[in-house]
């Protein structure tokens, strides 16, 4: 079908010369916002966000292998690292100035039970990453995540009865989980379970036990999301995750509720809250931190990486600019640093003053 053109001005009847064109065209505007981004100078001035490296959080993913590094396939340029890796990446973040790393372990089947007996052994994959990276690079953040599902044969971030997540017995065992952690020399804790009361009884066990200094980051508002895919298969959890995380995990339809966990979560204790996934979330991240003001992160999640890397490899959105663009958004929306597996790379692109 042809479609008809429409003409919208009617055709100049005679030709005029080009001053009266612009005297006739001139819409007599008091305001021209485009007078400020007409040089590269005077965006530069009148810019509102700035994206840096102190902004940055490295999450990334270990393996007990005798090989340094092996590939995750659903996220292409990450790869999980052994400990002796990590220690020589985590030197490289902080030598580009990356304040804090944030490890995550693949743990072998045969070491998952239905009660994550190995996230509590003092030397776990984990526990003895953290002391090699503290022993080696010092002044970097490590910041740890508690949470079971790494560890569990079922895939879920707490103990079960049949088909119902425990909350309380989960929290029992997160605490110790923390402690050992806390022992090994995380600096942070982020409980990412979603169980209620985690953080006030990870926080009175730390403090009871000389580790007040260690602080905490809460998974506050964490939403049961399609976006982690990429994270399981990066840890072995895509394998083992039977059901989905609703029942513990938020619903995307909620807003209202993200204030009230936050809420939750600072009452009991919490330094830093963190809202995850990111980018689809940039509402809530604007509305808690409106609301709280407190230090507030984003998760830009595994999925939101794949998704740029994706379309990057296949030449369809220009990758870094895409990157910058959406780390730049959650600075705008008010997060105060952003968990991304971009660190090194984004790190890489201001260190060269891009
Ligand atoms: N607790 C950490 C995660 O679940 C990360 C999810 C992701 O990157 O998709
Ligand atoms: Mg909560």
């Amino acid at each position: 079908m042809a479609f008809r053109v429409v003409q919208p001005f009617p055709a100049p009847q005679a030709r005029q010369d080009e001053a009266s064109v612009q005297r006739a065209d001139s819409l007599g505007l008091t305001r021209r916002m485009r007078r400020n981004r007409k040089a590269d100078w005077s965006r530069r001035l009148v810019r509102e966000t700035v994206l840096t490296t102190n902004d940055l959080i490295w999450p990334l993913f270990l393996i007990d292998s005798s090989q340094a590094r092996s590939a995750i396939a659903w996220m292409p340029g990450v790869d999980r690292l052994n400990i002796e890796e990590a220690v020589r990446q985590a030197a490289h973040a902080a030598s580009l100035g990356i304040p804090a790393i944030a490890p995550f372990p693949f743990v072998e089947k045969s070491l998952r039970d239905a009660t994550a007996t190995e996230a509590l052994n003092t030397r776990n994959l984990m526990c003895r990453a953290v002391r090699a990276i503290k022993a080696e690079v010092p002044q970097i953040g490590i910041i740890c995540d508690a949470a079971l599902d790494p560890y569990t044969s079922h895939g879920h971030d707490g103990v079960m009865e049949g088909e119902r997540i425990l909350n309380d017995a989960s929290v029992h065992i997160l605490t110790q989980q923390a402690l050992a952690l806390a022992d090994a020399g995380a600096d942070v804790i982020a409980p990412s379970d979603m169980m209620d009361g985690r953080v006030a009884a990870i926080r009175a066990a730390l403090d009871a036990s000389g580790h007040e200094e260690v602080q905490i980051m809460a998974y506050a508002a964490k939403y049961a999301s399609a976006y982690y895919g990429p994270f399981r298969d990066a840890i072995g959890t895509n394998a083992t995750l039977i059901g989905d995380k609703r029942t513990y995990q938020m619903d995307p339809a909620n807003s209202d509720e993200a204030i009230a966990e936050v809420a939750l979560d600072l009452e009991e204790g919490a330094d830093m809250v963190m809202i995850k996934p990111g980018l689809p979330y940039l509402d809530i991240i604007a509305r808690v931190k409106d609301h709280f003001r407190v230090p507030t992160f984003a998760y830009q999640v595994s999925g939101e990486y794949a998704m740029i890397m994706a379309a990057s490899l296949n030449g369809w959105l220009d990758g870094d600019k895409a990157m910058l663009e959406s780390l730049t958004a959650f600075k705008r929306a008010g997060a105060d640093g952003v968990l991304t597996y971009f660190a090194p790379r984004v790190a890489e692109i201001l260190r060269a003053g891009a």
